[in-house]
């Protein structure tokens, strides 16, 4: 790749300058958005009333002050805002409806969401597969190679992309939206967090995609004057308000008809900071923004805003089916290199079942040791409970943050993404767990007949089911910190109502509802069941008496039912269904969040 100095050298006439796209013009007309805060119900407005015009071969500065809504104004022009929105995108004059303006656009946010287990080129290959649907292999590696030599990738392509640069890590994310040629791409600060030097080279492949005859779009913080030169036009926002949309060039004349004239040898970016970031009430500022408001409304036409482009739309390039076919292959790749989680928790749930085994040791045919017998199965309960929940509660958001990305950009549906979801997690729970559950069963002596061993298997796997499905719920609704602290907490009272430490017959009628719908109360009982019921013959008695040897009077005593087993698997079959549903209910939510 060159380094700073090559770059700087680079003459802009370098670039390339044939369009392959024919000519186009996105604008938007009145576009405004509001939000309700939910602390004391009050409103604001935060686009006000916004209308401009992007187009082809040029690149676009969106600048403003922090605040000033033009973060708000690429979520809104990408269709990533919908609700509380209004006004009219248009390209060439003609409407695009909100499936249409997806297909169209493309969006990188600020914050890179990439799969850091993939290289460089995998990643690029990973979305050929899912944007790219006609075009078989050497086609797909031309285009890919091509975009590694326009984002100059080519020396990091076999790089995994938690080792790239930051800068890297950007070009990579446009790269990615690349491949599906969007004819308009929107960039929030793509220079961020970089260098000058990183800055000004990203700057130099944004432009060229522009010239090549996309609409390119970009927040930017403040232009720098080497980058100044890359940006052919302006869209100044102060306050949710328009204040400038033309070129560069002309921005210092416009301000100066209102009296605000920029001091020589300023950037004249700097200023437009300046000009936006003064008092709402300034007058001249007042002037400004009417005029702007004014011009916005010149152009617009009737048969502009009744026609529309929508036509035949195909939201995704792949089937459902071949959308989960890709998305198990990234997953399968993504887990076997990053397998560390993976390994995590077996070595942990090794070094609990074994913890477990020397303090339970050979209770199980044991009469007088039948409460610590017990005891072993609701730490079974609890350990395939944290380890499930844990690994989701913590991987999940991560994850779930790339899936709204890639999903809000049409890559694959909701429903084959969980589908790919639901069919990686189970072997990793039945591998993980199954360890645990052999060293365990084995070493406090439980019965080794197939029926108790199978009975009690399905058991903690219906309750690590749950425990999982329940890690990814919160996963996907909260960030990590308060997803652990609730998965905690939500086993205090599940725990409590399980029917191990207070049981149903002598539970409260206040507390009684709560014990039926314990998930843990059907784990346990079930394992109970699995172990001391099914007519096992009566237990070993090492002592001249054991109360417990008669397995009826211990049944009778933790009061449970003959016959229930089946009861427990529907109940946890239930619990199962529901928290499947609800993290479905819960990504589908989030896809469609603002
Ligand atoms: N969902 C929301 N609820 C409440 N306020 C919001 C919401 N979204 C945006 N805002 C407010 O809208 C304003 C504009 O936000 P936005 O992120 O678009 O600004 P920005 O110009 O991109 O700022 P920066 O340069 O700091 O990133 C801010 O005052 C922000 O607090």
């Amino acid at each position: 790749m060159a380094d700073g100095s090559e770059i700087l050298a680079i003459p802009l006439q370098t670039f390339v300058s044939t369009p392959d796209i024919p000519e186009f013009e996105l604008s938007f007309r009145n576009i405004s958005y509001g939000v309700k805060h939910s602390h004391d119900r009050s409103h604001s407005t935060i686009l006000k009333n916004l209308s401009g015009t992007f187009r082809s071969g040029r690149l676009v500065g969106i600048i403003g002050p922090s605040g000033a809504g033009k973060s708000t104004l690429l979520n809104v022009l990408s269709g990533f805002k919908r609700s509380n929105v209004t006004g009219q995108l248009m390209v060439d004059g003609q409407r695009v409806t909100e499936h249409r303006s997806r297909k169209l656009i493309s969006y990188t946010q600020q914050d890179v969401c990439l799969w850091t287990s993939l290289t460089v080129e995998e990643s690029l290959w990973f979305a050929a597969e899912f944007k790219l649907p006609v075009g078989g292999h050497e086609e797909k590696q031309a285009r890919i190679q091509e975009l590694l030599g326009i984002l100059g990738l080519e020396g990091c392509a076999g790089t995994l992309v938690g080792d790239i640069s930051g800068g890297q890590a950007k070009r990579l994310s446009i790269g990615v939206e690349l491949l599906s040629d969007p004819r308009v791409m929107l960039l929030d600060e793509p220079t961020s967090g970089l260098d000058t030097v990183a800055a000004f080279q990203l700057m130099k492949h944004v432009k060229q995609l522009a010239l090549r005859g996309r609409v390119i779009a970009c927040v930017i913080h403040q232009p720098n004057s080497q980058q100044l030169p890359l940006i052919d036009d302006l869209y100044v926002l102060s306050n949710g308000r328009r204040i400038y949309n033309g070129p560069t060039t002309a921005l210092v004349p416009r301000f100066a008809e209102f009296g605000l004239v920029c001091p020589v040898f300023y950037n004249p970016t700097d200023y437009a900071l300046e000009v936006a970031s003064l008092d709402q009430e300034d007058e001249r500022l007042k002037r400004l923004m009417l005029a702007e408001e004014a011009d916005s409304f010149h152009g617009i036409t009737r048969a502009a805003a009744e026609k529309s482009v929508d036509g035949s739309y195909q939201r995704y390039a792949l089937s459902t089916r071949q959308q989960l076919m890709v998305l198990l292959r990234r997953t399968t790749t993504c887990t076997l290199r990053d397998s560390f989680q993976f390994k995590a928790r077996i070595v942990i749930n090794i070094a609990i079942g074994v913890l477990i085994s020397a303090a339970f040791y050979d209770t199980g045919n044991n009469a007088d040791r039948i409460l610590n017998n017990t005891a072993v199965l609701i730490c079974n309960l609890y350990a395939i409970f944290f380890t499930s929940i844990a690994s989701a509660v913590v991987v999940y958001p991560r994850e779930s943050a790339s899936f709204v990305l890639e999903s809000k950009n049409n890559w694959y549906s909701l429903r084959a993404y969980y589908l790919a979801k639901l069919i990686v997690e189970l072997p990793t729970l039945i591998l993980s767990s199954s360890i645990f559950f052999v060293i365990v069963y084995y070493f406090t002596s439980q019965p080794l007949e197939w029926l108790r061993i199978g009975t009690f298997a399905l058991v903690c796997l219906l309750f690590g089911w749950i425990s999982q499905m329940l890690g990814l719920l919160l996963g996907s609704l909260l960030p990590m910190q308060s997803s652990v602290f609730v998965s905690i907490i939500i086993m205090v009272p599940a725990s409590l109502f399980s029917g191990f430490f207070v049981p149903l017959r002598d539970a409260s009628m206040l507390v009684r509802p709560l014990m039926y719908v314990s998930f843990v109360r059907y784990a346990f009982e079930g394992a109970i069941h699995s172990i001391y019921g099914f007519d096992r013959p009566d237990l070993d008695c090492p002592q001249v008496f054991c109360y417990f040897r008669k397995l009826q009077r211990f049944r009778d005593f933790v009061s449970l039912p003959d016959l229930a087993y089946g009861y427990d698997l529907l109940a946890l079959l239930a619990w199962n269904a529901i928290l499947m549903l609800a993290v479905y209910m819960s990504l589908k939510r989030r896809i469609k969040q603002d």
